[in-house]
């Protein structure tokens, strides 16, 4: 589905990373891991085509990016879905808009879709929440419906941020409930994140390969898991 061939990147100055593959099956679970600062965000804005290699390939659904136009790369775009690091919400809109923002922004919008988004608000728990601002929301709310935005286009592969960097443990277990359930109905999941203890019970209901990006290469996480 995503595919990484070597890869290196840079912001302009040194390399962040180099020569790193990576291959995102269908239906496969990885979580990725590392220092702060080891380029995991930049790592993730690969895989979904915000930022393109500085060399070696990159492919998403098995389409080589140095052979699509900008409208390829944004078609694609919209088959992985992303929980941003800080959910990136528009802050005047009601969390139902904000959900509903993928198929408005597409052009795919039609009521037809509410009964869908509202089986959606209540999958994550937000039927009573679904006309607050996200400024009145808790963090584990703002990061369901990060969620519920996510996955509101169907998407194939679902890339997650940090999802549960500002949730006490309870929430992120909820979280996990839920990515594992998306997991389970076929979805391809990538988080990112730095919370061992959250990989270790994971894994216990899935099976799930575990990266660790660190001093610019990508490795198989080792003995501290
Ligand atoms: N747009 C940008 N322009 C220049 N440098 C950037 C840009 N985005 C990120 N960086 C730098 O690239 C490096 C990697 O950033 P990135 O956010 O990918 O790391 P990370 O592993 O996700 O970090 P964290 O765990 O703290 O979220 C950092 O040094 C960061 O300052």
């Amino acid at each position: 589905m995503i595919e990484l061939d070597n890869v290196a990147y840079s912001y302009g100055g040194e390399a962040l990373f180099r020569g790193l593959s990576l291959t995102l099956a269908p239906g496969s679970f990885h979580f990725l891991t590392g220092p702060s600062g080891a380029g995991k965000t930049t790592l993730l804005k690969l895989c979904y085509g915000a930022l393109r290699p500085t060399e070696g390939d990159l492919s998403l659904f098995g389409r080589s990016v140095t052979e699509m136009d900008r409208d390829a790369v944004a078609m694609n775009r919209r088959r992985v879905g992303v929980v941003h690091q800080d959910c990136q919400f528009l802050d005047h809109l009601p969390v139902i808009e904000n959900v509903a923002l993928p198929l408005v922004v597409s052009g795919q919008y039609s009521p037809e879709h509410d009964e869908n988004l509202s089986e959606l608000l209540t999958w994550v728990g937000l039927t009573d929440r679904a006309g607050a601002l996200p400024a009145e929301l808790s963090g584990g709310e703002r990061q369901r419906a990060a969620l519920a935005r996510a996955v509101i286009m169907s998407p194939e592969v679902i890339l997650a941020d940090e999802p549960t960097g500002n949730v006490d443990w309870e929430m992120s277990q909820r979280l996990m409930r839920l990515l594992i359930e998306l997991n389970r109905m076929g979805k391809t999941i990538l988080i990112a994140t730095h919370d061992l203890m959250l990989i270790r019970t994971t894994k216990a209901h899935v099976q799930a390969r575990v990266l660790r990006l660190a001093g610019g290469g990508l490795y198989a996480a080792g003995s501290e898991l």
